[in-house]
């Protein structure tokens, strides 16, 4: 699509040894400023996915194109190399490019981890580790946000506020945000664009749309059906390309779906039709 960040088509990705392709035919696009998130379970290729889409992983077929001079902040998935290593916050942000102490310092307040410069890497909780992760990926000025797995190990209102400060960024910076979480539930809500994967992209849409679809379910189940608690989706409603692999047909703009769901509420919470604030 024009004015896309990075777009794939028919992405396919066999890592060296391995039979079968991780990645299938993966066809994607991000455009500047949305939020797209990437949900599949353990080994479905979202790490893959990601480094691929930035170019660190050769696609076996298929092409990926990336804007011309693309300002991109990557917090990869793991990182726990340098949190081992004697190294102090300062000097962290510092690499691969020095940043002056006052930069350092106004990234690390706005990331909500202010006064944090010297203190060593090994002695950060694992949310303050994820922020000084962040300010180290906004310093670049990114265009793009690539976060694989962000709130590894943090609790659920670590998460929370992580999302949140990922929202807030968007809102200032105007930055696209491409996100891999499993924390479905919170992470969809702060999404524009859910993309379900495992191997291949088996759903993508809304969080609405894809909360109900029944490729996301058969993935997800339990978890799946919690989203229900949390999204009324009526199929009365017009789909922008939805496609369902369950399905097996693409749902054109202007198509009305004719499955008939009943949604159930296992939690008791009343259905909230349009994304919330978190
Ligand atoms: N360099 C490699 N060599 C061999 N196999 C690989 C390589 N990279 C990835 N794989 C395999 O590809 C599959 C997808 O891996 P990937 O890390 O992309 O999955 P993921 O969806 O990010 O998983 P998780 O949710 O556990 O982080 C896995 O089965 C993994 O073992």
């Amino acid at each position: 699509m024009t004015g896309a960040l990075i777009s794939a088509k028919g992405l396919t990705v066999r890592p060296p040894g391995l039979g079968a392709p991780v990645l299938n035919e993966v066809d994607f696009a991000i455009q500047p400023g949305e939020i797209v998130t990437v949900v599949g379970p353990n080994g479905s290729g979202k790490s893959t996915f990601v480094r691929a889409l930035l170019g660190y992983l050769a696609p076996q077929s298929g092409t990926v194109t990336r804007q011309s001079g693309l300002r991109i902040g990557y917090v990869p998935q793991r990182v726990h190399v340098e949190r081992t290593m004697p190294m102090t916050v300062q000097r962290f942000l510092s690499l691969p490019h020095r940043v002056p102490e006052d930069q350092a310092a106004q990234m690390l307040e706005r990331t909500g981890v202010a006064g944090l410069q010297s203190r060593q890497l090994s002695a950060l909780s694992g949310g303050q580790f994820q922020r000084v992760l962040l300010a180290r990926a906004l310093l670049n000025h990114p265009q793009i946000l690539v976060l694989d797995e962000p709130t590894q190990g943090l609790d659920q209102p670590g998460m929370i506020s992580f999302y949140r400060l990922i929202e807030e960024v968007r809102a200032e910076t105007g930055a696209a945000i491409l996100m891999v979480s499993h924390d479905l539930l919170v992470v969809m809500r702060a999404s524009d664009r859910v993309i379900c994967l495992n191997g291949h992209i088996c759903c993508e849409g809304t969080p609405q749309d894809v909360s109900s679809a029944p490729a996301y379910r058969a993935l997800f189940g339990a978890e799946a059906q919690g989203m229900l608690a949390l999204y009324q989706h009526h199929h009365d409603h017009e789909h922008e390309h939805f496609h369902d692999a369950t399905c097996g047909h693409d749902h054109a703009p202007g198509q009305t779906h004719s499955h008939t769901d009943t949604h159930t509420h296992p939690h008791g919470l009343s259905a909230v039709p349009e994304r919330q604030g978190l």
